[in-house]
This record gives C-alpha cells, sequence and structure tokens, in this order.
C-alpha cells in the first residue's frame, strides 16, 4: 500500500508512516479552513484578475459549487495527464473533499482550477496562467526592488557571512511581511534566528564544503571527459551538461541519471535545488545557486520548477527567466549575479527541470524512478518551502520530536530542507523547543512567523 493512498501502512522504499493522513474533516481546523475559505476566496480572486468569458465563468462556478456541496468528480473531457491523474487517484474521487488526504485534495483543487480556465485546452486561453497577475505585480513591486538594491552591500560580506545570509534569505524569502536586508551584514542576520525552530545550517555548509568540481565529469556517461569551464575562475571546473538529449519530455535539461562534475575525490558536485514560490522567493534562491557555482566551486546545479501553475505563486520556468530579467534591468550586483547565471545557463551548470511529478498530489515516498535517478545524483538536494516539506517528510500527524533523518530516510540522497512553517505537519524539533512554542500558545505551526533549517547526510 502506497504513502499516498493509505491512512495506516509502510511507504515505498521504506519510508515510515504509521503517523495518521493529516485530513480536512475537523471543522474550523486550519485545513478545514484552507478548503472552505481560502479556495472559495481564490476563485473569486482568479476570476476578478482575468476578463475570462462566459465558458470558463461558468466553468469557475460549477468548480466553486463542488468544492462547496463537497464530493469530489473527476476531471472531464480530453486531458493530456488523463494517465498520470488515474495512478494518482488513490482512490479519493467520489468522496468528499474533507475525508481525502489535505495534500491530495489541495493538489487537486488547482488542478482542477486550471481545467476551469482552460489552462490545457487547445484555444485562446492555452497557457493563460490565472495566477500570472498575482505574480508579475509582485516582482515588479517595491519591494523586490529593495531587495536587489540591498544585493549591493554584498560584497562588503565574507564568505561565511553569504552562506549564512544567503541560506536565511533563502529560507524567509517566501514570508511576505519580511524584508530581509542583506546588506545588514551579522546584525541583521541574527535578529532572524530567535524565530529558527531547528538550524543544521552548520551541516549544510560542511556538505558543500566538499563539493567543488575538479572539472573531471560523467558528461556522456564517459568519466574520462573534462568538463569546460564555464566562468572563467580557474579554479572552479565547469560541468557539461548530460551528454543524453533524448531524456524524458518532462525535463529541460540533461539526463537526470547522468552525473555532471565531480569533486576531487570522485563525488557528483551537482546539488539539486527544489524551488518552491516565484518572484522573491525565487530571487534569492537564484542568488544562493550563484553564490554555489561561483563562490563555493560546485559544478552542477539542478533547479527544479513546476511544469504548470500551481499553488498560486509556485515557481515554472517562465518565472525563471522573468526573474533573471528582472535581474539584468536591476543592474549594479543584481544584473553581475543574473549575467552569470545566463552564462551558467547556457554553459549547462545551471540545468532546470519541469518534471510532471512536482504537480502530484503524493509524497516523494511515492516519487517516480526517473525522479529518484535525479535526485541521486546529486550530492545534496535542497528542498524550499512549506508545500515540498509535506511532501517529502509525509503530510502526518507525526510527533514533532520524530527524527527528520528517519521520515527522510527513504529519499535518495542527502537531503535538506528551507521552510517557514504554514502548515500543521513538522518532525525534528527538540522536546524543548516543543514545550517552549506550545506553551507560547501561539499557532506557531501555520503562522508563518518561524523557521526551520533541516538536514540529514
Ligand atoms: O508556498 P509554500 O511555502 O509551499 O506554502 C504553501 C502552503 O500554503 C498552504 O496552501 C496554505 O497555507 C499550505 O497548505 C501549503 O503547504
Amino acid at each position: 500500500m502506497a504513502d499516498g493512498d493509505s491512512r495506516k501502512g509502510p511507504g515505498r522504499f521504506g519510508a515510515p508512516s504509521d503517523a495518521p493522513v493529516i485530513l480536512s474533516d475537523v471543522p474550523g481546523s486550519f485545513t478545514w479552513k484552507v478548503l472552505h475559505d481560502r479556495h472559495p476566496a481564490l476563485i473569486q480572486k482568479v476570476r476578478d484578475a482575468t476578463p475570462y468569458d462566459p465558458e470558463r465563468l461558468r466553468a469557475l462556478d460549477l468548480l466553486l459549487g463542488e468544492i462547496t456541496e463537497g464530493v469530489i468528480r473527476p476531471l472531464e473531457g480530453a486531458m493530456h495527464d488523463r494517465d498520470l491523474w488515474e495512478s494518482w487517484d488513490r482512490g479519493h474521487i467520489g468522496e468528499r473533499w474533507d475525508d481525502a488526504p489535505f495534500l491530495w485534495s489541495e493538489s487537486y483543487f488547482y488542478r482542477k482550477l486550471l481545467a476551469a480556465v482552460g489552462y490545457f485546452d487547445p484555444g485562446p486561453w492555452q497557457g493563460i496562467d490565472p495566477f500570472e497577475p498575482f505574480k508579475q505585480a509582485e516582482l515588479f513591486g517595491e519591494a523586490v526592488d529593495d531587495e536587489l538594491r540591498a544585493l549591493d552591500g554584498f560584497p562588503a560580506l565574507d564568505v561565511g557571512e553569504r552562506d549564512q545570509a544567503l541560506i536565511l534569505r533563502a529560507l524567509w524569502g517566501n514570508r511576505a511581511d519580511l524584508v530581509f536586508r542583506i546588506s545588514a551584514g551579522g546584525s541583521g542576520l541574527a535578529a532572524q534566528v530567535p524565530g529558527l525552530v531547528a538550524d543544521d545550517s552548520a551541516l549544510i555548509w560542511s556538505m558543500i564544503d566538499g563539493l567543488s568540481a575538479t572539472g573531471g565529469s560523467l558528461a556522456g556517461g564517459n568519466p574520462a571527459v573534462g568538463g569546460g569551464l564555464a566562468d572563467g575562475d580557474p579554479t572552479v571546473g565547469g560541468a557539461l551538461a548530460g551528454g543524453d538529449s533524448t531524456v524524458d519530455g518532462s525535463l529541460v535539461g540533461g539526463d537526470p541519471a547522468v552525473g555532471g562534475a565531480l569533486t576531487a575525490d570522485g563525488r557528483s558536485s551537482r546539488i539539486c535545488l527544489v524551488a518552491d514560490n516565484a518572484g522573491s522567493e525565487l530571487l534569492p534562491d537564484l542568488v544562493l545557486i550563484d553564490h554555489l557555482l561561483h563562490a563555493r566551486g560546485v559544478g552542477e546545479v539542478v533547479l527544479h520548477v513546476k511544469p504548470s501553475p500551481y499553488y498560486v505563486s509556485d515557481a515554472m520556468m517562465a518565472d525563471v527567466v522573468a526573474c533573471l530579467r528582472r535581474m539584468s534591468e536591476a543592474g549594479g550586483q543584481a544584473g553581475e549575479i543574473g549575467s552569470r547565471l545566463r552564462e551558467a545557463m547556457g554553459s549547462g551548470r545551471l540545468l532546470v527541470r519541469a518534471h510532471v511529478f512536482s504537480c502530484a498530489p503524493l509524497p516523494y515516498s511515492e516519487m517516480p524512478d526517473d525522479l529518484r535517478k535525479d535526485f541521486a545524483s546529486a550530492s545534496l538536494t535542497i528542498m524550499k518551502g512549506d508545500l515540498n516539506y509535506r511532501r517529502l517528510v509525509g503530510d502526518r500527524d507525526w510527533p514533532p520530536t520524530t527524527p527528520f533523518a528517519e521520515v527522510t530516510g527513504y529519499f535518495p540522497g542527502p537531503v535538506a530542507a528551507l521552510r517557514t512553517l504554514k502548515s500543521e505537519v513538522v518532525v525534528g524539533l527538540g522536546a524543548e523547543t516543543v514545550t517552549a512554542l506550545e506553551a507560547s500558545g501561539q499557532p506557531w505551526r501555520v503562522s508563518g512567523t518561524h523557521g526551520l533549517i533541516q538536514a540529514r547526510s
């Protein structure tokens, strides 16, 4: 029995799964409110943001009726992803929305929203992202101007300060009310640390320390092929893009099973970063990627984005392009970083994937073999954001002291999570931390006021 289709039972690849799956069946609970308050409100926002025609407005009304009345109905019409959804169904179609796993129902809602606005259907509405107006407004807002200007203070920081600044900025990036200034240096950073409920950043950087590429490469499966230099730094060996271009159509870039550049001791010098939101979260992710490639000598970074609009602001390839353009136009340090990233993209040191499973309603313990190979080819995978965390550890009511290493033991390589807490699931906390958080009387699990940095080697 799979992790995604059971309330109990062993997960694939030995993922532990003896905690109850989180549902939405308690009126007034956080998850119930997401389905009953946030989703109807989102349908209204989507209607207001784009001048849809009667057919799409009717479909949005039908979706609103369905989630209000309560029973999950199948997708209708021609579907390019019918086979996928048949394999991801897990028998929830026909159930009440509240009774399906929260992870599954929330994800299915986004797929139905795309169906309602005709996102996949041939015709004039095909490819019109219903969330684009929100993403655009955010990317071109003043807060992002400030963030980009703040990068000009970056060269004054030493590498250690940059490491810490970038990991914290990437962590807090999706907390809209926080404007974190890198130029504030060490003292500015200290102010962020109290909100951390777990901090494995030292472990993450110790793993990255050993990942400098030497120029050796497995490109095309031939370990004797040396990588080309990408950014002119002679101490940093560049990676060659994987030699096999005949890969699954859902992937952009080289063969996921083929490692890129190697470290001196023959390990993969590749890091995967699984993105979360676009705009003010993706920008610091890209700055972190540049730091890994340029200052830390990592041979190759694989950035995973969503293949279609999801959870409103989740990053897609178009958002990566928009962010790089935004950086170039900003000039200063942001412009320099943007140029280096463009070069890295051109030389294959920065690869982007948009795997279909990135929008699946299932935990990563259910990932398909090609994605598993992709993560296995990296020396570290960094998962960004709340939803990726839920999918990584399983969206279950774990005791919060359950070890992170235990619930992620199934993952095919070293893995880290950078997450602002915005939903109920959490693992890997110290008992004293949990006692103090509970004593605070605050909704610390869901309020976005706390963050965590967790890792296992
Ligand atoms: O953008 P993030 O960090 O993945 O957050 C998404 C989160 O928002 C919610 O949709 C609602 O809070 C959660 O259920 C979900 O995990």
